[in-house]
Protein backbone atom coordinates (compact mmCIF):
# COMPACT_ATOMS: atom_id res chain seq x y z
CA UNK A 1 0.00 0.00 0.00
CA UNK A 2 1.52 3.24 -1.32
CA UNK A 3 1.79 6.66 1.28
CA UNK A 4 3.22 9.32 -0.47
CA UNK A 5 3.60 11.77 2.80
CA UNK A 6 7.01 12.95 2.79
CA UNK A 7 9.48 13.96 6.11
CA UNK A 8 8.02 17.15 7.14
CA UNK A 9 10.34 20.17 9.28
CA UNK A 10 8.60 19.60 12.31
CA UNK A 11 11.33 19.21 15.24
CA UNK A 12 10.52 15.65 16.48
CA UNK A 13 14.26 15.15 18.25
CA UNK A 14 12.63 17.22 20.92
CA UNK A 15 9.76 15.15 22.16
CA UNK A 16 10.85 11.75 24.45
CA UNK A 17 8.30 9.11 24.15
CA UNK A 18 6.06 7.94 26.68
CA UNK A 19 6.61 4.62 28.89
CA UNK A 20 4.54 1.62 27.95
CA UNK A 21 3.64 -0.51 31.15
CA UNK A 22 4.62 -4.27 31.16
CA UNK A 23 1.41 -5.75 32.10
CA UNK A 24 0.71 -8.64 29.23
CA UNK A 25 -2.24 -9.81 31.16
CA UNK A 26 -3.99 -6.64 31.08
CA UNK A 27 -7.82 -7.48 32.04
CA UNK A 28 -9.80 -4.27 31.06
CA UNK A 29 -9.95 -4.24 27.33
CA UNK A 30 -12.68 -7.22 27.92
CA UNK A 31 -14.69 -5.02 30.48
CA UNK A 32 -17.38 -2.95 30.42
CA UNK A 33 -19.15 -0.02 32.25
CA UNK A 34 -22.37 -1.05 33.65
CA UNK A 35 -22.78 1.34 36.23
CA UNK A 36 -22.33 4.78 36.86
CA UNK A 37 -18.50 5.73 39.08
CA UNK A 38 -18.40 8.24 41.65
CA UNK A 39 -18.51 11.66 40.31
CA UNK A 40 -16.83 14.53 41.65
CA UNK A 41 -17.55 17.94 40.08
CA UNK A 42 -14.44 20.03 40.14
CA UNK A 43 -15.75 22.95 38.20
CA UNK A 44 -15.45 25.28 41.15
CA UNK A 45 -11.40 24.22 41.27
CA UNK A 46 -9.60 23.18 38.34
CA UNK A 47 -12.29 24.76 36.11
CA UNK A 48 -12.20 27.95 37.76
CA UNK A 49 -8.45 28.53 38.21
CA UNK A 50 -8.03 27.83 34.56
CA UNK A 51 -10.58 31.31 33.54
CA UNK A 52 -9.13 34.47 32.69
CA UNK A 53 -11.73 36.60 34.96
CA UNK A 54 -12.53 34.24 38.12
CA UNK A 55 -15.99 33.29 39.04
CA UNK A 56 -17.36 36.21 40.80
CA UNK A 57 -18.98 34.77 44.41
CA UNK A 58 -22.62 35.01 42.50
CA UNK A 59 -21.32 32.97 39.58
CA UNK A 60 -19.35 30.21 41.96
CA UNK A 61 -23.22 30.04 43.45
CA UNK A 62 -24.81 29.54 40.32
CA UNK A 63 -22.43 26.87 39.70
CA UNK A 64 -23.26 25.36 42.73
CA UNK A 65 -26.53 25.30 42.52
CA UNK A 66 -26.21 23.59 39.21
CA UNK A 67 -24.41 21.07 40.56
CA UNK A 68 -26.44 19.75 42.97
CA UNK A 69 -29.08 20.19 41.01
CA UNK A 70 -27.78 18.21 38.61
CA UNK A 71 -26.91 15.41 41.27
CA UNK A 72 -23.20 15.68 41.60
CA UNK A 73 -22.76 14.43 45.34
CA UNK A 74 -19.42 15.31 45.82
CA UNK A 75 -17.60 18.87 44.79
CA UNK A 76 -14.64 20.45 45.01
CA UNK A 77 -15.83 23.91 45.67
CA UNK A 78 -12.12 25.72 46.13
CA UNK A 79 -8.71 26.35 47.11
CA UNK A 80 -9.34 28.14 50.05
CA UNK A 81 -5.98 28.92 50.97
CA UNK A 82 -5.26 30.89 47.67
CA UNK A 83 -7.17 34.14 48.81
CA UNK A 84 -10.62 35.27 50.71
CA UNK A 85 -12.62 35.14 47.78
CA UNK A 86 -12.78 31.24 47.65
CA UNK A 87 -12.62 31.09 51.44
CA UNK A 88 -15.59 33.03 51.97
CA UNK A 89 -17.26 31.38 49.51
CA UNK A 90 -16.81 27.66 51.00
CA UNK A 91 -17.69 29.87 54.37
CA UNK A 92 -21.16 30.86 52.53
CA UNK A 93 -22.33 27.59 51.41
CA UNK A 94 -21.72 25.98 54.91
CA UNK A 95 -23.29 27.76 56.90
CA UNK A 96 -26.21 28.73 54.59
CA UNK A 97 -28.61 26.57 55.85
CA UNK A 98 -29.79 23.90 53.14
CA UNK A 99 -27.30 25.27 50.97
CA UNK A 100 -25.17 21.81 50.67
CA UNK A 101 -27.34 18.89 50.76
CA UNK A 102 -26.90 16.21 53.70
CA UNK A 103 -25.79 13.74 50.77
CA UNK A 104 -23.45 16.08 48.91
CA UNK A 105 -19.85 15.98 50.03
CA UNK A 106 -17.77 19.09 49.58
CA UNK A 107 -14.36 19.19 49.06
CA UNK A 108 -11.26 21.58 49.21
CA UNK A 109 -7.82 21.61 47.99
CA UNK A 110 -4.35 22.02 49.40
CA UNK A 111 -0.59 22.10 48.99
CA UNK A 112 1.07 20.30 51.22
CA UNK A 113 2.34 23.02 53.46
CA UNK A 114 1.33 23.56 57.01
CA UNK A 115 -0.13 27.50 56.51
CA UNK A 116 -2.19 26.44 53.48
CA UNK A 117 -3.48 23.38 55.31
CA UNK A 118 -4.35 24.96 58.55
CA UNK A 119 -6.07 27.63 56.29
CA UNK A 120 -7.87 25.20 54.10
CA UNK A 121 -9.57 22.93 57.21
CA UNK A 122 -10.19 25.85 58.94
CA UNK A 123 -12.98 27.23 55.98
CA UNK A 124 -14.51 23.65 56.66
CA UNK A 125 -15.33 24.45 60.08
CA UNK A 126 -18.98 23.11 60.56
CA UNK A 127 -19.63 21.50 57.58
CA UNK A 128 -21.47 18.16 57.52
CA UNK A 129 -19.66 15.87 54.78
CA UNK A 130 -16.14 17.45 54.20
CA UNK A 131 -12.89 16.28 52.35
CA UNK A 132 -9.67 17.90 52.28
CA UNK A 133 -7.60 17.28 49.06
CA UNK A 134 -4.07 17.19 49.38
CA UNK A 135 -1.66 17.01 46.43
CA UNK A 136 2.10 17.26 45.45
CA UNK A 137 4.01 16.32 42.10
CA UNK A 138 5.68 13.41 42.18
CA UNK A 139 6.97 12.81 38.40
CA UNK A 140 10.64 12.97 37.76
CA UNK A 141 11.16 17.00 36.65
CA UNK A 142 9.32 17.89 39.45
CA UNK A 143 11.64 16.34 41.79
CA UNK A 144 14.51 17.95 39.99
CA UNK A 145 12.97 21.36 38.98
CA UNK A 146 10.62 21.80 41.06
CA UNK A 147 11.34 20.79 44.85
CA UNK A 148 14.41 19.90 43.99
CA UNK A 149 14.45 16.83 46.16
CA UNK A 150 14.91 13.11 46.33
CA UNK A 151 11.95 10.69 45.75
CA UNK A 152 12.09 10.34 49.63
CA UNK A 153 11.88 13.92 50.33
CA UNK A 154 9.31 13.88 47.85
CA UNK A 155 7.36 11.27 49.97
CA UNK A 156 8.17 12.75 52.84
CA UNK A 157 6.06 15.94 51.88
CA UNK A 158 3.20 13.82 50.92
CA UNK A 159 3.26 12.18 54.10
CA UNK A 160 3.89 15.24 56.22
CA UNK A 161 1.30 16.70 54.64
CA UNK A 162 -1.33 13.70 55.48
CA UNK A 163 0.10 14.22 58.89
CA UNK A 164 -1.08 18.04 59.11
CA UNK A 165 -4.49 17.77 57.59
CA UNK A 166 -5.40 15.22 60.34
CA UNK A 167 -3.77 17.05 63.41
CA UNK A 168 -5.58 20.19 62.02
CA UNK A 169 -8.95 18.33 61.15
CA UNK A 170 -8.70 17.11 64.81
CA UNK A 171 -8.04 20.02 66.51
CA UNK A 172 -10.77 22.34 64.42
CA UNK A 173 -13.55 20.41 63.08
CA UNK A 174 -16.18 19.17 65.69
CA UNK A 175 -17.79 15.96 65.79
CA UNK A 176 -20.63 17.00 63.45
CA UNK A 177 -18.25 16.82 59.90
CA UNK A 178 -17.94 13.36 58.47
CA UNK A 179 -14.46 14.20 57.51
CA UNK A 180 -12.60 12.42 54.36
CA UNK A 181 -9.29 12.79 52.75
CA UNK A 182 -8.08 12.50 49.56
CA UNK A 183 -4.22 12.41 48.41
CA UNK A 184 -3.24 13.20 44.74
CA UNK A 185 0.13 12.28 43.21
CA UNK A 186 0.24 15.20 40.87
CA UNK A 187 1.66 14.26 37.39
CA UNK A 188 1.30 10.54 38.03
CA UNK A 189 1.10 9.97 34.47
CA UNK A 190 4.75 10.87 34.23
CA UNK A 191 5.27 9.12 37.80
CA UNK A 192 7.36 6.03 37.62
CA UNK A 193 4.72 3.61 38.37
CA UNK A 194 6.76 1.73 41.41
CA UNK A 195 7.45 5.43 43.00
CA UNK A 196 3.63 6.92 42.61
CA UNK A 197 2.81 2.82 44.68
CA UNK A 198 5.42 3.91 46.97
CA UNK A 199 4.32 7.57 48.28
CA UNK A 200 0.61 5.83 47.84
CA UNK A 201 1.36 3.33 50.29
CA UNK A 202 3.09 6.04 52.30
CA UNK A 203 0.32 8.20 52.98
CA UNK A 204 -1.85 5.31 53.36
CA UNK A 205 0.68 4.18 56.48
CA UNK A 206 -0.52 7.54 57.64
CA UNK A 207 -4.22 7.87 57.41
CA UNK A 208 -5.14 4.14 57.86
CA UNK A 209 -7.80 3.56 55.88
CA UNK A 210 -10.04 0.68 56.88
CA UNK A 211 -13.47 0.06 57.43
CA UNK A 212 -15.63 2.69 57.35
CA UNK A 213 -12.83 4.99 56.97
CA UNK A 214 -11.83 4.92 52.92
CA UNK A 215 -9.28 7.24 51.41
CA UNK A 216 -10.02 8.38 47.81
CA UNK A 217 -6.13 8.04 45.77
CA UNK A 218 -6.63 10.49 42.78
CA UNK A 219 -4.12 9.64 40.00
CA UNK A 220 -4.33 12.34 37.35
CA UNK A 221 -3.07 13.01 34.20
CA UNK A 222 -2.12 16.44 35.10
CA UNK A 223 -1.23 16.74 31.45
CA UNK A 224 -2.64 13.77 28.96
CA UNK A 225 0.51 12.38 27.95
CA UNK A 226 -0.22 9.04 26.45
CA UNK A 227 -2.62 6.88 24.84
CA UNK A 228 -5.78 6.01 26.91
CA UNK A 229 -4.75 2.61 26.29
CA UNK A 230 -1.75 3.41 28.43
CA UNK A 231 -3.76 5.22 30.95
CA UNK A 232 -5.63 2.32 31.26
CA UNK A 233 -2.82 -0.23 32.17
CA UNK A 234 -1.21 2.40 34.75
CA UNK A 235 -4.84 2.37 36.82
CA UNK A 236 -4.89 -1.79 36.21
CA UNK A 237 -1.49 -2.42 37.45
CA UNK A 238 -2.02 0.15 40.62
CA UNK A 239 -5.14 -1.21 41.06
CA UNK A 240 -3.58 -4.78 41.46
CA UNK A 241 -0.36 -3.46 43.21
CA UNK A 242 -2.16 -1.25 45.61
CA UNK A 243 -2.81 -2.34 49.46
CA UNK A 244 -6.07 -2.23 51.36
CA UNK A 245 -7.86 -1.82 48.39
CA UNK A 246 -11.18 -2.35 49.12
CA UNK A 247 -10.43 0.83 51.20
CA UNK A 248 -9.61 2.72 48.56
CA UNK A 249 -11.25 4.67 46.36
CA UNK A 250 -9.46 4.88 43.15
CA UNK A 251 -10.17 7.83 41.04
CA UNK A 252 -9.14 9.25 37.93
CA UNK A 253 -8.66 13.49 37.17
CA UNK A 254 -8.07 13.01 33.21
CA UNK A 255 -6.96 16.19 31.38
CA UNK A 256 -7.15 16.65 27.77
CA UNK A 257 -4.15 17.65 26.35
CA UNK A 258 -4.09 15.18 23.23
CA UNK A 259 -7.79 15.57 22.74
CA UNK A 260 -8.67 11.93 24.26
CA UNK A 261 -9.38 12.92 28.23
CA UNK A 262 -13.10 10.79 27.43
CA UNK A 263 -11.87 7.73 26.20
CA UNK A 264 -8.73 7.81 28.99
CA UNK A 265 -11.31 8.22 31.53
CA UNK A 266 -13.54 4.99 29.78
CA UNK A 267 -10.83 2.80 29.69
CA UNK A 268 -9.40 3.69 32.99
CA UNK A 269 -12.92 2.95 34.09
CA UNK A 270 -12.66 -0.32 32.59
CA UNK A 271 -9.62 -0.66 34.22
CA UNK A 272 -10.95 -0.61 37.67
CA UNK A 273 -11.54 3.15 38.63
CA UNK A 274 -14.29 3.75 41.14
CA UNK A 275 -14.58 8.12 40.54
CA UNK A 276 -14.15 9.92 38.11
CA UNK A 277 -13.24 14.10 38.75
CA UNK A 278 -14.07 16.28 36.01
CA UNK A 279 -15.95 19.60 34.69
CA UNK A 280 -18.87 20.55 32.78
CA UNK A 281 -18.38 20.60 29.02
CA UNK A 282 -14.36 19.97 29.76
CA UNK A 283 -13.75 23.44 31.12
CA UNK A 284 -10.44 23.21 32.77
CA UNK A 285 -6.38 23.97 32.59
CA UNK A 286 -5.62 24.43 28.77
CA UNK A 287 -7.66 21.85 26.96
CA UNK A 288 -9.73 21.13 29.93
CA UNK A 289 -10.16 18.52 32.36
CA UNK A 290 -12.14 15.59 30.98
CA UNK A 291 -15.89 16.61 30.29
CA UNK A 292 -18.25 15.68 32.98
CA UNK A 293 -21.30 15.96 30.60
CA UNK A 294 -19.56 13.81 27.59
CA UNK A 295 -18.86 10.94 30.00
CA UNK A 296 -22.46 10.91 31.60
CA UNK A 297 -24.31 11.31 28.09
CA UNK A 298 -21.79 8.34 26.71
CA UNK A 299 -23.03 6.17 29.44
CA UNK A 300 -26.90 7.28 29.34
CA UNK A 301 -26.79 6.49 25.39
CA UNK A 302 -25.68 2.94 26.29
CA UNK A 303 -28.48 2.40 28.25
CA UNK A 304 -26.74 3.24 31.60
CA UNK A 305 -28.03 5.57 33.98
CA UNK A 306 -25.27 8.39 34.78
CA UNK A 307 -27.11 9.53 37.78
CA UNK A 308 -26.81 12.83 36.55
CA UNK A 309 -29.80 15.06 35.17
CA UNK A 310 -29.31 16.10 31.90
CA UNK A 311 -32.73 16.39 30.33
CA UNK A 312 -32.34 19.99 29.92
CA UNK A 313 -29.11 20.47 28.40
CA UNK A 314 -29.64 23.53 27.61
CA UNK A 315 -30.10 24.92 30.85
CA UNK A 316 -27.03 23.50 32.34
CA UNK A 317 -25.46 25.15 29.39
CA UNK A 318 -26.98 28.81 30.05
CA UNK A 319 -25.80 28.44 33.74
CA UNK A 320 -22.51 27.25 32.19
CA UNK A 321 -22.14 30.48 30.19
CA UNK A 322 -22.47 32.68 32.98
CA UNK A 323 -20.58 31.43 35.44
CA UNK A 324 -17.26 30.68 33.20
CA UNK A 325 -17.92 33.54 30.39
CA UNK A 326 -17.06 31.19 27.72
CA UNK A 327 -19.13 29.74 24.75
CA UNK A 328 -19.82 25.77 24.04
CA UNK A 329 -18.53 25.18 20.96
CA UNK A 330 -21.42 24.19 18.53
CA UNK A 331 -19.85 20.91 17.75
CA UNK A 332 -19.86 20.02 21.58
CA UNK A 333 -21.23 16.19 22.05
CA UNK A 334 -24.51 16.54 23.27
CA UNK A 335 -24.94 20.17 23.78
CA UNK A 336 -23.71 21.90 20.74
CA UNK A 337 -25.66 23.75 18.49
CA UNK A 338 -25.42 21.64 15.81
CA UNK A 339 -25.19 18.40 17.05
CA UNK A 340 -28.44 16.98 16.69
CA UNK A 341 -29.21 18.72 13.04
CA UNK A 342 -28.14 16.95 9.52
CA UNK A 343 -27.30 19.22 6.54
CA UNK A 344 -26.35 16.64 4.05
CA UNK A 345 -29.43 14.92 1.92
CA UNK A 346 -27.98 11.20 2.49
CA UNK A 347 -27.72 11.57 6.40
CA UNK A 348 -31.40 13.65 5.96
CA UNK A 349 -33.05 10.93 4.19
CA UNK A 350 -31.64 8.06 6.33
CA UNK A 351 -33.08 10.31 9.22
CA UNK A 352 -36.61 10.44 8.12
CA UNK A 353 -36.30 6.65 7.13
CA UNK A 354 -35.39 6.31 10.72
CA UNK A 355 -38.12 8.46 12.24
CA UNK A 356 -40.50 6.62 9.85
CA UNK A 357 -40.03 3.00 11.13
CA UNK A 358 -39.37 4.25 14.73
CA UNK A 359 -43.23 4.85 14.73
CA UNK A 360 -44.12 1.98 12.34
CA UNK A 361 -42.67 -0.37 14.68
CA UNK A 362 -44.12 1.55 17.82
CA UNK A 363 -47.31 0.94 16.64
CA UNK A 364 -47.42 -2.80 14.98
CA UNK A 365 -46.28 -3.14 18.97
CA UNK A 366 -48.71 -1.09 19.97
CA UNK A 367 -46.90 0.99 22.11
CA UNK A 368 -45.26 4.58 21.74
CA UNK A 369 -41.69 5.61 19.96
CA UNK A 370 -40.52 6.58 23.61
CA UNK A 371 -40.97 2.87 24.75
CA UNK A 372 -38.97 0.78 22.01
CA UNK A 373 -35.08 0.96 21.66
CA UNK A 374 -34.32 4.20 19.35
CA UNK A 375 -32.62 3.64 16.30
CA UNK A 376 -32.82 6.76 14.39
CA UNK A 377 -29.50 6.77 11.69
CA UNK A 378 -26.97 9.64 12.21
CA UNK A 379 -28.41 10.59 15.67
CA UNK A 380 -26.90 8.55 18.88
CA UNK A 381 -29.86 9.65 21.28
CA UNK A 382 -32.84 11.10 20.96
CA UNK A 383 -32.73 14.86 21.30
CA UNK A 384 -36.11 15.23 23.32
CA UNK A 385 -34.05 13.00 26.13
CA UNK A 386 -32.13 16.54 26.19
CA UNK A 387 -35.27 18.70 26.14
CA UNK A 388 -34.03 19.47 22.26
CA UNK A 389 -36.83 19.56 20.08
CA UNK A 390 -36.48 17.63 16.05
CA UNK A 391 -36.80 21.21 14.78
CA UNK A 392 -32.90 21.44 14.26
CA UNK A 393 -32.78 17.91 13.14
CA UNK A 394 -33.13 18.30 9.62
CA UNK A 395 -31.60 21.62 8.00
CA UNK A 396 -31.18 22.56 4.33
CA UNK A 397 -28.77 23.69 2.27
CA UNK A 398 -26.94 22.88 -1.18
CA UNK A 399 -25.95 19.81 0.50
CA UNK A 400 -29.50 18.18 1.17
CA UNK A 401 -31.95 16.04 -0.99
CA UNK A 402 -35.27 15.24 -1.00
CA UNK A 403 -35.26 13.40 2.47
CA UNK A 404 -34.85 16.46 4.43
CA UNK A 405 -37.15 18.67 2.82
CA UNK A 406 -39.93 15.66 2.86
CA UNK A 407 -39.21 15.86 6.60
CA UNK A 408 -39.55 19.38 7.41
CA UNK A 409 -43.04 19.34 5.68
CA UNK A 410 -43.88 16.34 7.03
CA UNK A 411 -42.96 17.30 10.74
CA UNK A 412 -44.02 21.20 10.57
CA UNK A 413 -47.14 20.60 8.02
CA UNK A 414 -47.96 16.98 7.95
CA UNK A 415 -47.73 16.35 4.57
CA UNK A 416 -46.32 12.75 3.37
CA UNK A 417 -45.46 13.94 -0.32
CA UNK A 418 -44.98 11.24 -2.92
CA UNK A 419 -41.64 9.57 -3.47
CA UNK A 420 -41.68 11.65 -6.88
CA UNK A 421 -43.21 14.79 -5.67
CA UNK A 422 -40.43 14.60 -3.50
CA UNK A 423 -37.92 14.58 -6.00
CA UNK A 424 -39.86 17.40 -8.01
CA UNK A 425 -39.93 19.77 -4.79
CA UNK A 426 -36.13 19.11 -3.79
CA UNK A 427 -35.16 20.25 -7.29
CA UNK A 428 -37.03 23.60 -6.68
CA UNK A 429 -35.37 23.95 -3.66
CA UNK A 430 -32.18 22.87 -4.81
CA UNK A 431 -32.42 25.37 -7.53
CA UNK A 432 -33.04 28.25 -4.65
CA UNK A 433 -29.95 26.89 -2.82
CA UNK A 434 -27.58 27.26 -6.07
CA UNK A 435 -29.16 30.30 -6.98
CA UNK A 436 -28.84 32.17 -3.31
CA UNK A 437 -26.55 29.75 -1.11
CA UNK A 438 -26.90 29.52 2.68
CA UNK A 439 -29.79 27.79 4.15
CA UNK A 440 -33.27 27.84 3.53
CA UNK A 441 -35.04 27.78 6.76
CA UNK A 442 -38.70 25.49 7.11
CA UNK A 443 -40.14 28.73 7.12
CA UNK A 444 -38.79 29.64 3.69
CA UNK A 445 -39.03 26.21 2.31
CA UNK A 446 -43.03 26.67 3.54
CA UNK A 447 -43.02 29.86 1.43
CA UNK A 448 -41.61 28.46 -1.56
CA UNK A 449 -43.73 25.19 -1.54
CA UNK A 450 -47.13 27.47 -1.03
CA UNK A 451 -45.92 29.55 -3.70
CA UNK A 452 -45.42 26.39 -6.03
CA UNK A 453 -48.37 24.20 -5.48
CA UNK A 454 -51.08 25.73 -2.88
CA UNK A 455 -53.34 28.93 -3.86
CA UNK A 456 -51.18 31.62 -2.08
CA UNK A 457 -53.74 34.52 -0.94
CA UNK A 458 -50.85 36.65 -0.83
CA UNK A 459 -49.64 36.03 -4.46
CA UNK A 460 -52.34 34.54 -6.16
CA UNK A 461 -51.44 32.69 -9.87
CA UNK A 462 -52.88 30.47 -11.75
CA UNK A 463 -55.50 29.91 -14.63
CA UNK A 464 -58.07 28.00 -12.75
CA UNK A 465 -59.40 28.87 -9.54
CA UNK A 466 -62.05 26.57 -8.55
CA UNK A 467 -64.87 28.33 -6.44
CA UNK A 468 -68.16 25.05 -6.38
CA UNK A 469 -68.39 22.15 -7.21
CA UNK A 470 -71.36 19.26 -7.65
CA UNK A 471 -71.22 16.31 -8.38
CA UNK A 472 -73.44 13.19 -9.09
CA UNK A 473 -73.65 9.32 -9.24
CA UNK A 474 -75.87 7.75 -11.39
CA UNK A 475 -77.21 4.22 -10.98
CA UNK A 476 -74.10 3.22 -13.82
CA UNK A 477 -71.62 4.71 -11.30
CA UNK A 478 -70.93 7.42 -13.68
CA UNK A 479 -70.52 10.59 -11.85
CA UNK A 480 -71.43 14.28 -13.14
CA UNK A 481 -69.47 17.10 -12.15
CA UNK A 482 -70.07 20.79 -12.82
CA UNK A 483 -67.66 22.95 -11.30
CA UNK A 484 -68.33 26.70 -10.69
CA UNK A 485 -64.73 28.26 -11.48
CA UNK A 486 -62.56 31.26 -13.00
CA UNK A 487 -60.51 30.42 -15.95
CA UNK A 488 -58.32 33.06 -17.17
CA UNK A 489 -60.36 35.82 -15.30
CA UNK A 490 -63.82 34.27 -16.78
CA UNK A 491 -66.29 32.74 -14.40
CA UNK A 492 -67.00 30.08 -16.11
CA UNK A 493 -69.13 26.65 -15.32
CA UNK A 494 -67.22 23.52 -16.71
CA UNK A 495 -69.41 20.14 -16.33
CA UNK A 496 -68.07 16.45 -17.12
CA UNK A 497 -68.73 13.30 -16.64
CA UNK A 498 -66.24 9.92 -15.63
CA UNK A 499 -65.73 6.82 -13.50
CA UNK A 500 -65.00 9.29 -10.81
CA UNK A 501 -64.68 13.20 -9.26
CA UNK A 502 -61.34 13.24 -10.90
CA UNK A 503 -62.16 11.73 -14.95
CA UNK A 504 -65.07 14.06 -14.90
CA UNK A 505 -63.31 17.03 -14.09
CA UNK A 506 -60.42 15.94 -16.91
CA UNK A 507 -63.28 15.79 -19.01
CA UNK A 508 -64.90 19.22 -17.75
CA UNK A 509 -61.56 20.91 -18.48
CA UNK A 510 -61.33 19.56 -22.02
CA UNK A 511 -64.16 22.11 -23.09
CA UNK A 512 -61.50 24.78 -21.96
CA UNK A 513 -58.49 23.18 -24.35
CA UNK A 514 -56.59 21.21 -21.38
CA UNK A 515 -56.04 18.08 -21.74
CA UNK A 516 -54.91 15.96 -18.38
CA UNK A 517 -53.92 12.46 -18.00
CA UNK A 518 -53.85 11.24 -14.58
CA UNK A 519 -50.58 9.37 -13.70
CA UNK A 520 -50.49 8.96 -10.04
CA UNK A 521 -52.88 9.99 -7.08
CA UNK A 522 -52.19 9.20 -3.31
CA UNK A 523 -53.83 11.07 -0.07
CA UNK A 524 -54.08 10.78 3.30
CA UNK A 525 -55.64 12.66 6.43
CA UNK A 526 -53.45 15.33 8.40
CA UNK A 527 -55.50 14.96 11.74
CA UNK A 528 -57.80 13.37 13.56
CA UNK A 529 -61.30 14.74 14.61
CA UNK A 530 -64.09 15.75 12.74
CA UNK A 531 -62.24 18.71 11.44
CA UNK A 532 -59.81 16.67 10.00
CA UNK A 533 -58.21 17.84 6.61
CA UNK A 534 -57.29 15.74 3.73
CA UNK A 535 -53.96 15.96 1.48
CA UNK A 536 -54.33 14.82 -2.45
CA UNK A 537 -51.28 14.54 -4.42
CA UNK A 538 -51.77 14.11 -8.12
CA UNK A 539 -49.28 13.63 -10.96
CA UNK A 540 -50.71 14.40 -14.44
CA UNK A 541 -49.44 14.39 -17.59
CA UNK A 542 -50.63 17.52 -19.32
CA UNK A 543 -49.40 18.60 -22.78
CA UNK A 544 -46.16 17.26 -23.01
CA UNK A 545 -45.25 17.85 -18.84
CA UNK A 546 -45.18 15.56 -15.83
CA UNK A 547 -46.11 17.21 -12.58
CA UNK A 548 -47.50 16.73 -9.45
CA UNK A 549 -50.49 18.90 -8.10
CA UNK A 550 -51.68 19.52 -4.46
CA UNK A 551 -55.37 19.89 -2.48
CA UNK A 552 -55.74 20.52 0.95
CA UNK A 553 -59.31 20.39 2.24
CA UNK A 554 -61.54 19.04 4.72
CA UNK A 555 -63.85 16.89 1.84
CA UNK A 556 -60.99 14.32 -0.12
CA UNK A 557 -63.35 14.95 -3.13
CA UNK A 558 -63.01 18.63 -3.11
CA UNK A 559 -59.19 18.19 -2.30
CA UNK A 560 -58.35 15.83 -5.25
CA UNK A 561 -60.33 18.64 -7.30
CA UNK A 562 -57.62 20.93 -5.75
CA UNK A 563 -54.52 18.49 -6.71
CA UNK A 564 -55.99 19.20 -9.96
CA UNK A 565 -56.09 22.63 -10.30
CA UNK A 566 -52.48 22.87 -8.69
CA UNK A 567 -51.12 20.46 -11.35
CA UNK A 568 -53.06 21.98 -14.01
CA UNK A 569 -51.79 25.71 -13.18
CA UNK A 570 -48.09 24.57 -12.51
CA UNK A 571 -48.24 23.79 -16.17
CA UNK A 572 -49.20 26.72 -17.53
CA UNK A 573 -47.33 29.19 -15.43
C1 LIG B 1 -2.45 20.60 38.92
C2 LIG B 1 -3.20 21.59 39.71
O1 LIG B 1 -4.12 22.13 39.21
S1 LIG B 1 -2.70 21.92 41.28
C3 LIG B 1 -3.71 23.22 41.81
C4 LIG B 1 -3.13 24.51 41.42
N1 LIG B 1 -4.00 25.57 41.81
C5 LIG B 1 -3.55 26.68 42.32
O2 LIG B 1 -2.36 26.83 42.50
C6 LIG B 1 -4.54 27.77 42.59
C7 LIG B 1 -4.39 28.39 43.97
N2 LIG B 1 -3.02 28.68 44.33
C8 LIG B 1 -2.67 29.88 44.81
O3 LIG B 1 -3.43 30.82 44.90
C9 LIG B 1 -1.24 30.00 45.28
O4 LIG B 1 -0.47 29.02 44.65
C10 LIG B 1 -1.14 29.87 46.82
C11 LIG B 1 -1.74 31.11 47.44
C12 LIG B 1 -1.85 28.65 47.31
C13 LIG B 1 0.30 29.74 47.22
O5 LIG B 1 1.03 30.81 46.69
P1 LIG B 1 2.60 30.99 47.01
O6 LIG B 1 2.81 30.85 48.45
O7 LIG B 1 3.00 32.23 46.35
O8 LIG B 1 3.32 29.76 46.37
P2 LIG B 1 3.28 29.18 44.88
O9 LIG B 1 1.93 28.79 44.49
O10 LIG B 1 3.99 30.08 43.97
O11 LIG B 1 4.06 27.83 45.10
C14 LIG B 1 5.40 27.76 45.04
C15 LIG B 1 6.00 27.07 46.23
O12 LIG B 1 5.16 26.02 46.72
C16 LIG B 1 5.79 24.76 46.53
N3 LIG B 1 4.77 23.86 46.16
C17 LIG B 1 4.08 23.79 45.00
N4 LIG B 1 3.18 22.83 45.06
C18 LIG B 1 3.29 22.27 46.27
C19 LIG B 1 2.61 21.21 46.90
N5 LIG B 1 1.63 20.59 46.27
N6 LIG B 1 2.94 20.89 48.14
C20 LIG B 1 3.93 21.54 48.79
N7 LIG B 1 4.61 22.55 48.22
C21 LIG B 1 4.29 22.91 46.99
C22 LIG B 1 6.79 25.01 45.44
O13 LIG B 1 7.84 24.11 45.44
C23 LIG B 1 7.26 26.41 45.77
O14 LIG B 1 8.14 26.34 46.83
P3 LIG B 1 9.45 27.33 46.92
O15 LIG B 1 8.88 28.70 47.01
O16 LIG B 1 10.09 26.85 48.16
O17 LIG B 1 10.22 27.10 45.68
C1 LIG C 1 -4.58 18.62 42.06
C2 LIG C 1 -4.58 17.67 40.95
C3 LIG C 1 -5.56 16.56 41.15
C4 LIG C 1 -4.85 18.32 39.66
O1 LIG C 1 -5.68 19.18 39.53
C5 LIG C 1 -4.15 17.80 38.50
O2 LIG C 1 -3.20 17.06 38.68
O3 LIG C 1 -4.54 18.14 37.39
Amino acid sequence: MANRQQPSSMPTHKYGRYEQVDIPDRTWPDNRVTTAPRWLSTDLRDGNQALIDPMSPARKRAMFDLLVKMGYKEIEVGFPASGQTDFDFVRSIIEEPGAIPDDVTISVLTQAREDLIERTVESLKGAKRATVHLYNATAPVFRRVVFRGSKDDIKQIAVDGTRLVMEYAEKLLGPETEFGYQYSPEIFTDTELDFALEVCEAVMDVWQPGPGREIILNLPATVERSTPSTHADRFEWMGRNLSRREHVCLSIHPHNDRGTAVAAAELALMAGADRVEGCLFGQGERTGNVDLVTLGMNLFSQGVDPQIDFSDIDEIRRTWEYCNQMEVHPRHPYVGDLVYTSFSGSHQDAIKKGFDAMEADAAAKGVTVDDIEWAVPYLPIDPKDVGRSYEAVIRVNSQSGKGGIAYVLKNDHKLELPRRMQIEFSKIIQAKTDAEGGEVTPKDIWATFRDEYLPNPENPWGRIQVKNNQSTTDTDGVDTLTVEATVDGQDTVLSGSGNGPISAFFDALQSVGIDVRLLDYQEHTMSEGASAQAASYIECAIDDKVLWGIGIDANTTRASLKAVVSAVNRATR
